[in-house]
């Protein structure tokens, strides 16, 4: 098993003190920062593109940046963002012609490339595909908005993504998004994920060091196989 990784995602971050807020969140014991891309076509919410991306970067940010694209069409925007100093792009296969070509794209541009499974999304998509990927990012919630509640079918879904995984060999991560919180943390590494992306119950709260270290309280007491 790899080091469970912890990826605050800045939907929930105060975007008028965007750098600040990424800066702290790191000092608090993030290990990499979760920044999702929606644009309010494949996903009903618009968010941020490429230029803040960069201009985190130029802030002085330099911890991993994973680039999740909640966007159709997917690749047009890969360079942009691998440009703008992304380390890690995922993208929903609903919203690419062409899959394959899309992870193509992500490694040749330099960064780890990640599938993202919705809720109703079938395994299969995982079909010929898992010896190319770098992780898959399982969707714990309807993607499109923070503050969700975690679907708890999602677990099931999990144990199966990770057999999936053991047998391919490969030491493929398994990103969990949506409705992680303190209190269900522990079930969900014992799932299966070995990184957890939580935005509103990181950033809604004052100590965001007293969140991430419950969370790593709560994985260390994980049962993990
Ligand atoms: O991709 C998404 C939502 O579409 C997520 O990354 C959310 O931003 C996670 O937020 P919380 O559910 O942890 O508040
Ligand atoms: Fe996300």
């Amino acid at each position: 098993m790899q080091p469970l990784l912890i990826a605050p995602s800045i939907l929930s971050a105060d975007f008028a003190r965007l750098g600040q807020e990424v800066e702290e969140v790191l000092q608090a014991g993030a290990d990499l920062i979760h920044f999702d891309v929606m644009d309010n076509h494949y996903v009903p919410n618009l968010t941020f593109g490429p230029m803040i991306c960069s201009a985190l970067r130029n802030y002085g940010i330099k911890a991993d940046i994973d680039v999740h694209l909640m966007v159709r069409p997917v690749d047009s925007l890969i360079g942009m963002f691998a440009e703008a100093g992304a380390t890690m792009i995922s993208f929903h296969p609903e919203a690419s012609d062409h899959v394959d070509r899309s992870v193509q794209l992500i490694r040749q541009a330099g960064c780890k490339a990640g599938l993202v499974l919705n809720p109703a999304t079938p395994l299969h998509y995982l079909d010929h595909m898992l010896d190319k990927l770098d992780y898959v990012l399982l969707m714990s919630v309807n993607p499109g908005f923070g503050g969700q509640s975690f679907i708890p079918s999602t677990l099931d879904k999990l144990r199966q993504v990770r057999q999936r995984v053991r047998e391919s060999g490969r030491a493929i991560r398994i990103e969990i998004d949506g409705g992680v919180k303190v209190d269900n943390i522990r079930a969900i590494a014992e799932a299966g994920a070995d990184m957890f992306v939580s935005g509103s119950a990181i950033f809604n709260q004052p100590d965001y060091g007293q969140v991430i270290q419950a969370m790593r309280q709560e994985l260390a007491q994980a049962e993990l196989d």
